[in-house]
């Protein structure tokens, strides 16, 4: 059973996060707790290093050796920087979704079991239930019961990002980390998925990357305004759009820059 939600929980410690592309380093001293079963928004101007400090919080760098980050991420009480966390492991722990559908060239029913064969044994029954729910979860279920053997690839782009949403929540992560998830979509989809959010809340914690400033006010609890590689300012989302602490931040979200 999935515990019960505790307030201001921190479900993930950011400790003087710094991050390279080779001699190129692009966040600065990052320091910021994300809570537990909230939606923490990431926001700020093209190549501020939103999508790097995502990327980060699930070593999606370690594919590429001239990639590195220093400091201390903490998660479960162990240090996702750590070289001795094992990658498979975290990756269900912390889900991602990316810009564009990254649906498998599978079944719509494969696609979500893929993930779950590789960590887990269920017989077959408890795998249907699973994709079953996920699928409920991600309010899918009704339009691809009945075709749940076709391939994903025949889907609408938003039925198949909430196909990805539901592939990432098959292996119950803690974390599902959103890189601009609705970027590609139509606005139907995209508040389709945005109302996904808050049912997602109840039982994970999200972190989202956006470009679109209503986006980040209307579906976050708190947001993150990022600038050149730092932290500017991290705040309750009603406070950061409507009384910002920091004059850059007023800068931004008037319209000023970015
Ligand atoms: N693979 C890479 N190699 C070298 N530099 C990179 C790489 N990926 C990103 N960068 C650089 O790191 C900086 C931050 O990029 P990042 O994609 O994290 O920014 P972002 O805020 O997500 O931007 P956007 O909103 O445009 O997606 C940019 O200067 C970018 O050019």
């Amino acid at each position: 059973m999935t515990p019960a939600p505790i307030e201001n929980k921190t479900i993930l410690s950011i400790e003087k996060l710094n991050f390279f592309y080779g001699h190129q380093q692009t966040l600065y001293d990052i320091t910021m707790n994300v809570p537990a079963y909230k939606v923490t928004g990431l926001i700020g101007p093209s190549g501020c290093g939103k999508s790097t400090l995502l990327r980060t919080l699930n070593r999606m760098y370690d594919l590429y050796p001239e990639q590195r980050a220093e400091g201390t991420v903490l998660f479960e009480d162990y240090d996702i920087l750590s070289s001795k966390i094992d990658l498979d492991l975290l990756r269900t722990k912390i889900g991602m979704v990316f810009q564009r559908p990254t649906a498998f060239s599978m079944s719509i029913f494969d696609n979500i079991a893929f993930g779950i064969r590789l960590h887990e044994k269920l017989n077959l029954t408890e795998l249907e239930e699973r994709i079953t729910n996920v699928l409920q979860q991600v309010t899918l279920w009704n339009e691809v019961k009945d075709r749940l053997h076709h391939s994903a690839l025949s889907l609408s782009g938003g039925q198949q990002q909430r196909l990805c949403i539901a592939r990432a929540l098959a292996t119950k992560p803690e974390i599902l980390l959103m890189d601009e998830p609705t970027s590609a979509l139509d606005p139907i989809s995209t508040a389709h998925i945005e109302e996904l959010l808050d049912e997602i809340c109840q039982n994970h914690s999200i972190i989202i990357v956006t470009h679109n400033l209503q986006q980040a006010a209307r579906c976050t609890d708190q947001v993150g305004f990022l600038f050149q590689g730092k932290l500017v300012e991290l705040n309750a989302s009603e406070k950061l759009f409507t009384a910002p602490e920091n004059p850059r931040t007023q800068d931004y979200i008037t319209g000023r820059f970015g």
